[in-house]
C-alpha cells in the first residue's frame, strides 16, 4: 500500500476544484503538500492567478516557495475554497483534525470558507470517529489542571511531546492534550462538552464543515459530497 501515492493522486484531484481569481484557504499536511505542488505547477504554466490563504507557516512558506501569492486571513474580505487534509473521517463525512497541531486556524479559515474540500488517503475513511486520538489545543497556564479532569472524565488524556520530551507549542504557544477516547459514539454531544470547557481553546473535532471529500487510492480517486444542511 502506496500512501504516499495516494495522498499525491487526492491532491491532483482537488487543484482542479481551484479556478482563477479565487481566495484560497490551505490547510496543513503531507497530502496538502501534494495540493500545494500542483497548484504551483498550474500557477507557473497556466498562469493562474489566486490569493492563498494559509493554516500553518510551513504551508506558507511552501507556498511562497512554489510562487503562490499568500495573505492573512486578517488581509481577504473572503474565503472561495479551502481545501486540507483530515485525521480521520467517518461515514457521515464529520472529521478529526489537528494531528499537524495547526487545527486552531485550519477551524478559523474553514468556517469563513464558502466551500471546504478534504483530501485524504483511504486509510483515513472509517465507520467512526475515536480510533483517532482527538487532539485539543489548550492554555499552559491550568492545562495539568485541566488534565486532571479530563482524565476523571475517562477521555484518556495525554500531552504531546515533542524528542526532547518538552510539549509540543501551536503556532499561539499553545499546548496540545490528545483524548485516546477510541470511540465516538456521539460527537455531537462530545463537541458541546468540550465547547463549554474554558482553558481549551479549539478542538479538532470539525463536525458538519466538510462539502465535498476527495479519496486518493493508489490508481483513482472518489469525491464524495456531504449532504448536509449549512
Ligand atoms: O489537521 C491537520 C493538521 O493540523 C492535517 O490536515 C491532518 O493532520 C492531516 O495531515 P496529513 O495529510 O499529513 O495526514
Amino acid at each position: 500500500m502506496d500512501r504516499e501515492l495516494m495522498k499525491k493522486v487526492a491532491g491532483q484531484e482537488a487543484v482542479k476544484y481551484i479556478k482563477d481569481g479565487m481566495t484560497v484557504g490551505l490547510g496543513t499536511g503531507s497530502t496538502v503538500k501534494y495540493l500545494l505542488d500542483a497548484l504551483g505547477k498550474r500557477v507557473a504554466e497556466e498562469g493562474l492567478r489566486i490569493i492563498g490563504v494559509p493554516t500553518s507557516n510551513r504551508s506558507a512558506k511552501r507556498a511562497r516557495d512554489l510562487g503562490i501569492d499568500v495573505k492573512s486571513i486578517d488581509d481577504v474580505d473572503h474565503i472561495d475554497l479551502t481545501i486540507d487534509g483530515a485525521d480521520q473521517i467517518d461515514e457521515n463525512f464529520q472529521g478529526i483534525k489537528g494531528g499537524g497541531v495547526a487545527h486552531l486556524r485550519e477551524k478559523i479559515v474553514a468556517i469563513n470558507s464558502a466551500e471546504n474540500i478534504w483530501i485524504v488517503d483511504e486509510t483515513k475513511m472509517a465507520k467512526n470517529l475515536g480510533s483517532f486520538p482527538l487532539p485539543l489545543e489548550v492554555t499552559p497556564y491550568g492545562s495539568t489542571h485541566l488534565y486532571r479532569r479530563l482524565e476523571k472524565m475517562g477521555y484518556h488524556p495525554s500531552f504531546r511531546t515533542n524528542a526532547k520530551g518538552g510539549h509540543v507549542l501551536t503556532h499561539a504557544d499553545n499546548y496540545i492534550i490528545d483524548l485516546k477516547l477510541g470511540y465516538i459514539e456521539h460527537p455531537h454531544q462530545l463537541e458541546k462538552i468540550l465547547n463549554n470547557m474554558t482553558g481549551i481553546v479549539e478542538h479538532g473535532l470539525f463536525l458538519d464543515v466538510v462539502d465535498k471529500v476527495i479519496v486518493g487510492h493508489e490508481d483513482h480517486s472518489e469525491t464524495f459530497v456531504a449532504k448536509r444542511n449549512k
